[in-house]
């Protein structure tokens, strides 16, 4: 499911955009969740968990296209076009390649290492124009641009050079290592607040939350990565100013701030997390949402995928 920094630097703004653009498309992206091993059963979960609580944010599939990646094989085939445009030296040099390998004693997959190329042809798939992701995104859609770039030059004008729109949110940060961003993949369970987290577990891991020792609750990034983390969090959740959010906590120490900026999660997060319950309680409706999605998302992209064949010289 979805974390704090997932909810305050994505989904948010995705919330907004379905009622300001005409045509938006937000998708399950089971394919590249394979690129960090998983049972099949806990895929399956996930897919659904994840599901619930876009759906429980307010994501509309009357106002969107909402569909599981999979689901749509062209994102694979194009992919593989794609991939054949890249060059092996640009992947290896992204961050998220180095750090996911790591975490794969040092052997990263030919999945994990080609993953951004699968995420242009998501983009590209549908000729889409604007993308709405968070700072950590950033080299990514670079890539996806300099793909675009490069097959429009190849096989002459063809797809729109796609723009990021960013969030305002900045990074939100682990509460282990407030110097790496929140991740789904970080194997510390304190270190990421999902928004379906129990009450006490948020406590918890707010508690946990690594600071330093002065007790004095201020903003500063880069000399105090742990409590800023913490005051970026309360005013994401709260839409307060960092300074309103400074100021309204004047006085208080760190240990008693965590609290509160557990509190503020708490608060924003109950409503969502009921939601998540009832919608995970019908299982038929989350995969028909994804289902119709498909479908919809398939007739998008036949034509355009028809004429790269034929650019490419598959026709
Ligand atoms: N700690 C954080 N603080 C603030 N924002 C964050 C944080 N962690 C994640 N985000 C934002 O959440 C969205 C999904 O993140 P993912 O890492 O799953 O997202 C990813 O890993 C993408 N590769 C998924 C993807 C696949 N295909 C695409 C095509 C277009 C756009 C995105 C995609 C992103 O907007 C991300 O910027």
């Amino acid at each position: 499911t979805p974390h704090l920094g997932n909810y305050l630097g994505a989904i948010q703004n995705w919330v907004n955009l379905q009622e300001e653009c005409s045509s938006v498309l937000y998708s399950i992206m089971d394919m590249h969740s394979l690129t960090m091993p998983k049972e099949p059963a806990v895929l399956r979960q996930n897919i659904l968990d994840t599901t619930a609580a876009i759906l429980a944010c307010g994501i509309d599939p009357k106002k969107c296209f909402l569909f599981r990646q999979s689901l749509v094989p062209k994102h694979a085939e194009l992919a593989w076009i794609l991939g054949c445009l890249t060059n092996v030296p640009r992947l290896l040099r992204l961050p998220q390649w180095k750090m996911k390998r790591a975490s794969q004693n040092n052997e990263g997959t030919v999945g994990l290492l080609t993953y951004p190329v699968l995420q242009a042809a998501d983009i590209l798939l549908y000729k889409s124009t604007h993308v709405p992701v968070g700072e950590d995104q950033v080299l990514h859609l670079e890539l996806a641009q300099d793909i675009a770039q490069h097959f429009n030059k190849k096989y002459g004008e063809f797809f729109p050079v796609p723009k990021a729109i960013l969030s305002t949110t900045k990074k939100i940060k682990s509460l282990r290592d407030p110097t790496v961003k929140m991740s789904k993949s970080d194997p510390q369970k304190l270190a990421t607040v999902n928004i379906a987290d129990s009450p006490d577990e948020i406590v918890l891991k707010f508690r946990k939350a690594v600071t330093d020792f002065t007790s004095e609750v201020t903003y500063d990034p880069a000399s105090r990565p742990g409590v800023s983390n913490l005051v970026s969090i309360h005013a994401a959740v709260t839409g307060l100013s960092i300074k309103e959010v400074l100021h309204q906590s004047a006085g208080l120490d760190t240990a008693h701030y965590k609290m509160v900026v557990a509190e503020s999660v708490i608060q924003k997060f109950a409503p969502i997390r009921n939601e998540i319950k009832k919608l995970q309680e019908d299982k038929s409706h989350l995969i028909k949402v994804l289902e119709d999605g498909a479908e919809k998302a398939k007739e998008l992209a036949a034509p355009i995928y028809q004429e790269i064949r034929r650019l490419v010289g598959f026709q």
